[in-house]
């Protein structure tokens, strides 16, 4: 069976970025998006027409849309695992100023997980069923980082705790059956910020969660984005959750850009008629309580 490490695209040799005079200034873009266009080579045709965003340190950029529009396969590209005979075929992607359209595998190792990772829906799918969930974070935390076992277990610990998980002795030892879907989540992101990366994708994360439960998610996020700088991409198809967490948010539909800029304006003063669609159709979630009125903001 595939390891957790496996599922998060983690190899040997990665390790916790150090303070480096080589590092961009705290201002450059962690992630620069420019014009990205991908395809599907099997079928010949192209999904996504060309995306653009750029993310500092601590920033949050949503992306919505309806279902197939192409968010999930921009977020893949960032990550460099797009599904087979699917390829960026225009555009580029920086990390950290670097152009990461082209690394081969052994160069994505060195970047993912270290510099730039992810949490999907599902996280009991991440975890093995019959290996306690604090020794698949510490697992994934030896890998990266080399430490001994009894190092590792330390720091899981230490992780989970910074999750919010209440008594994380106990989590440590409990298997993925014993946790409800939040408490895996927070399991799920204890091991995608376990190297310290720069960039977390959050791709509709919180969708399979209760009301309650996603809530305390999305201020797990927004406190890692404000205590260590974090930056953030989400994907949601719920417009309140982007209201929530994001400064800037793309509207995309059937791969097009029709909307961009910052979150207030946009749900504000939609200017497209998908958007305001949309909207409408999110009223209903009570997404106006996520809105504060524009002269307040
Ligand atoms: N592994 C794959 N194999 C074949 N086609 C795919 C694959 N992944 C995505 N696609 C196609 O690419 C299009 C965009 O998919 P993507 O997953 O990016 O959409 P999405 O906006 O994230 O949708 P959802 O909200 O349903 O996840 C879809 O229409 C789908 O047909």
């Amino acid at each position: 069976m595939t390891t957790l490490s496996e599922k998060l695209h983690v190899q040997p040799g990665e390790t916790t970025r150090a303070p480096s005079a080589d590092l961009p200034a705290p201002s450059a873009p962690v992630l620069s998006v420019r014009d990205v266009r991908i395809s599907d080579r099997a079928g010949d045709r192209e999904i996504v027409h060309g995306v653009s965003f750029s993310l500092t340190p601590g920033r949050a950029v949503g992306i919505v849309g309806e279902s197939g529009s192409g968010k999930t396969l921009t977020c893949r590209a960032a990550l460099g695992i797009l599904p087979a005979h699917f390829e960026v075929t225009d555009g580029s992607i920086e990390i950290d100023g670097r152009d990461i359209t082209h690394l081969s595998q052994t160069q994505w190792t060195a970047l993912r997980g270290a510099t730039i990772s992810a949490v999907f829906q599902d996280p009991a799918s991440y975890l093995n069923p019959s290996i306690r969930v604090g020794v698949q974070v510490a697992e994934v935390i030896r890998v990266k980082k080399g430490v001994r076992r009894r190092e590792a277990r330390r720091q899981a610990i230490d992780l989970l705790r910074a999750v919010h998980l209440r008594d994380p002795e106990l989590v440590y030892g409990q298997y993925s059956f014993e946790l409800s879907g939040g408490m895996l989540q927070r399991v799920l992101i204890a091991a995608a910020i376990a190297a310290g990366p720069r960039i977390l994708i959050a791709d509709e994360a919180t969708t399979a969660l209760d009301v309650t439960v996603q809530a305390e998610i999305l201020d797990l996020l927004a406190d890692l984005r404000e205590q260590t700088g974090l930056a953030l991409v989400v994907v949601s198809h719920d417009l309140a959750v982007v209201a929530q967490l994001c400064d800037e948010v793309l509207v995309l539909r059937q791969g097009e850009v029709v909307e961009q800029g910052p979150t207030r304006q946009v749900l504000h003063d939609p200017r497209h008629e998908y958007t305001r669609l949309l909207i409408a159709e999110h009223e209903q979630y009570g997404l106006e309580k996520f809105l504060v009125p524009k002269e307040d903001a």
